[in-house]
């Protein structure tokens, strides 16, 4: 990836970005660096502050009973819902060695040689297999990270020859992972629902029994100048949530509020829920799909595995008629298959969720 690039790169990128103090040789490739402030990168040992982001048992969560500790549970995923649009679990049933497993697997596989990783290639105009992030035009700037991106549900998407069979434990790993993944989703979307005071279904179905679970192992490797990339670039997800497993060493992923980052605290057994695009669609607004971003680091490379869960793109979608009233008007048009649109609008540089919103 960024470090095969021609020097040539490099040689046009001092041109362009006129940093005297800058030496070339130590510069990224011209298609990785962010064009004018480096504001908006950082590096690791950020000044930001962390965001204070709630942390959920999910044990105290359990479906259909009712107790004080759930009840504060559910207050303060309400709170996380309405304010950061994510938040952390506990307590989540996961075992800690597979959630070690999982990161362990992830960095075997980015280690490989590259001739060995390019087995698993994503092809031109698919979004499925190893790679960096899709180029689409000479002017985007890349991110600086390579992936692994996999189909896991509904079980006939699987693309069986674009997973890993080496580490060896990769596939049976993912596939046990992605199910104990899907079991704490329907447990989240559950209490989403009822904290809005949804039927307890309500979010669930509304995904539908085809809905769309995908994997994206991601790897940022070290960078001489961190503060002229980003590992991911600003964004939300066009999911409906997604579940972030965190390298359990290297910060790195930083989250916005009103305008301004924060930085997302590592908790090595814990995973980062994220409201995705779909769901403030559903939410009528009342969920925020985040805006987050993932700094380089130069003395560390971080990896992080995020589990994508989206409705079926042949459901339509639209805000939860019981959300939608007086005092909070409908939102969002109806809709299906959000992430083509997600993607159209990546093309052409505009925010899906703005151009669906009425
Ligand atoms: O690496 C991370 O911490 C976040 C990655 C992310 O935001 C994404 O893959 O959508
Ligand atoms: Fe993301």
């Amino acid at each position: 990836m960024a470090g095969d690039l021609a020097p040539a790169d490099v040689v046009s990128q001092s041109e362009q970005t006129q940093e005297p103090f800058v030496e070339e040789k130590d510069l990224p490739p011209a298609r990785y660096i962010i064009k004018g402030s480096t504001a908006g990168c950082g590096v690791v040992e950020s000044f930001l502050p962390f965001a204070s982001i709630p942390v959920i048992d999910l044990s105290l969560i359990a479906l259909s009973s009712s107790s004080k500790e759930e009840e504060d549970e559910l207050e303060k995923l309400k709170l996380a819902l309405t304010t950061w649009g994510c938040f952390q679990v506990v307590g989540h049933g996961i075992p800690t060695p597979l959630l070690d497993k999982m990161r362990e697997i992830t960095e075997q596989f980015f280690d490989l040689p590259e001739a060995d990783k390019q087995i698993y290639s994503r092809a031109m105009n698919d979004i499925e297999g190893y790679g960096t992030d899709p180029v689409l035009s000479d002017k985007q700037v890349l991110d600086w990270s390579e992936r692994l991106f996999l189909k896991l549900l509904p079980q006939s998407s699987r693309n069986l020859n674009l997973w890993p069979e080496t580490p060896n434990e990769f596939r049976g790993s993912l596939n046990e992972y992605s199910e104990k993944v899907k079991s704490i989703i329907d447990i989240v979307l559950g209490a989403m629902s009822r904290v809005l005071n949804l039927e307890e279904h309500y979010f669930l179905t509304k995904h539908g029994n085809q809905a769309l679970m995908n994997a994206r192992f991601n790897h940022y490797p070290t960078c001489t100048r961190p503060d002229l990339v980003l590992g991911a670039k600003a964004h939300t997800d066009g999911s409906g949530i997604s579940v972030l497993l965190q390298d359990k060493e290297v910060e790195g992923l930083q989250i916005s509020n009103n305008s301004d980052w924060f930085r997302v605290p590592i908790i090595p057994h814990a995973l980062l829920i994220n409201i995705g695009d779909q769901m403030q669609i559903m939410s009528n607004g009342m969920c925020k799909s985040p805006m987050h971003r993932v700094t380089a680091n130069a003395r560390r490379k971080r990896t992080s595995l995020v589990i994508f869960y989206l409705p079926d793109p042949e459901i339509e979608i639209e805000p939860a008629r019981e959300l939608v009233n007086g005092e909070k008007p409908r939102l969002y048009r109806k809709l299906k298959n959000y992430a083509a649109i997600n993607f159209e609008c990546f093309q052409n540089g505009k925010v899906a969720l703005e151009t669906v919103r009425l």
